[in-house]
């Protein structure tokens, strides 16, 4: 049994903390509200996150970031992107090099582009960057935390983190995967909410599979495209934490990318959708970010650009998914063929 500390008591950090439950571990689950962690101690529930889940006894909300923190075997960040850096300088001076330091966010930050992974080293400095792991996968945390079966892939540049990070969390209904290519996993995770919003605004229009399925396999292609060009493996792209990440985020109603984008094709604008979602929709931030990465990078992306005039430049919905289909005549496997021959 370790003593693991999960900190962001949202829908994910949640299900993941009764994943590590049910393992046998002492699991401390971090608030920043403390009504929230009060909540989770007296009545075993997060109701606002996990309605009608009640909480494994193995479960103890804290509100103070030392306690939640002292003596813990491994951490896990589960914040939305937004808040991660604030939630790491708070941990900083409770974490000690000897923990399993992991992650399970997906996104991209805006302002430097960087990684969550890449902001978690950039704040702990050396020893912690070489060892942070990415959990990333087709997760909806309503189906983990009911112990449906579900997989998902660890990852770190050591191998030996990523294997402590699998035993951690691996039991018979949640099944976790090693993959070597950090900067793959975790780009998959963060780009497919990007295309999420799309397969959601395309519902939304009234369009239908044939759009859907377009915009996951061209997603999937402009996602890969952009990941080899920063380092990562192209294969990943056809695993768990690539294909099957965006099949889960663009064809379920658990995802809140997805029924963002739903809304927005319905026509509701996007300060409206986002305080009705009332949970992080990680694909708005995540398409600026890109956006910019994709442009200094050089790298084509359309529907990654079309997503973001609609967001941020206030074009139509039908216009965006016009002017995509009467880009100029192209290879399928354009730009990506050259780096699979590699
Ligand atoms: N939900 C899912 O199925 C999955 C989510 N993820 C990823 O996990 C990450 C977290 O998402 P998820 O748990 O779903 O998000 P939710 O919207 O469900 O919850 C977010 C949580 O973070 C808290 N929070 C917000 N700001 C801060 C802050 N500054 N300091 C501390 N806590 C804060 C919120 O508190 P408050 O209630 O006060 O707002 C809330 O508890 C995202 O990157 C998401 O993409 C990955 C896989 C699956
Ligand atoms: O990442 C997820 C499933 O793997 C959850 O997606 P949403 O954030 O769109 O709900």
């Amino acid at each position: 049994m370790k003593k693991v500390t999960v900190l962001g008591a949202g829908s994910w950090g949640t299900a993941l903390a009764m994943v590590l439950a049910h393992n046998g571990h002492d699991v401390r689950l971090w608030s920043h509200r403390k009504d929230q962690a009060n909540e989770i101690n007296e009545q075993q529930t997060n109701d606002k996150y996990l309605p009608g889940i009640r909480l494994p006894d193995e479960i103890t909300g804290y509100h103070e970031l030392s306690l939640a923190l002292d003596n813990a075997d491994a951490v896990l960040f589960v914040v939305p992107t937004k808040a991660m850096r604030d939630v790491i300088k708070q941990a900083k001076e409770h974490l000690t090099s000897e923990q399993v330091l992991m992650h399970a966010s997906k996104g991209i930050e805006p302002e430097t582009h960087k990684r969550i992974s890449e902001m978690i080293a950039e704040e702990l400095g050396e020893p912690y960057g070489e060892k942070i792991v990415v959990l990333s996968g087709p997760s909806h945390a309503e189906e983990v935390a009911l112990k449906q079966p579900t997989t998902v892939t660890v990852s770190s540049l050591q191998l030996s983190e990523s294997e402590k990070a699998q035993d951690l969390f691996m039991n018979n209904v949640f099944r976790v995967y090693t993959n070597e290519d950090f900067i793959g996993v975790e780009i998959g995770g963060a780009l497919k909410n990007i295309i999420a919003l799309g397969a959601g605004i395309s519902d939304g229009l009234g369009y239908g599979d044939n759009a859907k399925a377009a915009l996951i396999t061209r997603g999937l292609a402009e996602m890969a495209k952009l990941g080899v060009k920063l380092g990562a493996t192209p294969l990943t792209f056809a695993g768990l934490t690539g294909i099957g990440d965006l099949i889960v985020t663009c064809t379920s109603q658990h995802s809140r990318n997805y029924r963002a984008g739903h809304m927005l094709g319905e026509g509701y604008n996007l300060p409206d959708v986002l305080d009705k979602m009332g949970m992080v929709v990680e694909g708005v931030r995540t398409t600026k970010a890109v956006h910019q990465l994709a442009e200094k990078e050089a790298v084509d992306m359309p529907i990654t650009s079309g997503i973001y005039d609609l967001l941020f430049e206030g074009k139509d919905p039908r216009q965006v998914v016009d002017d995509l289909m009467q880009r100029g005549k192209t290879n399928e496997l354009n730009a990506l063929s050259v780096d699979f021959k590699n």
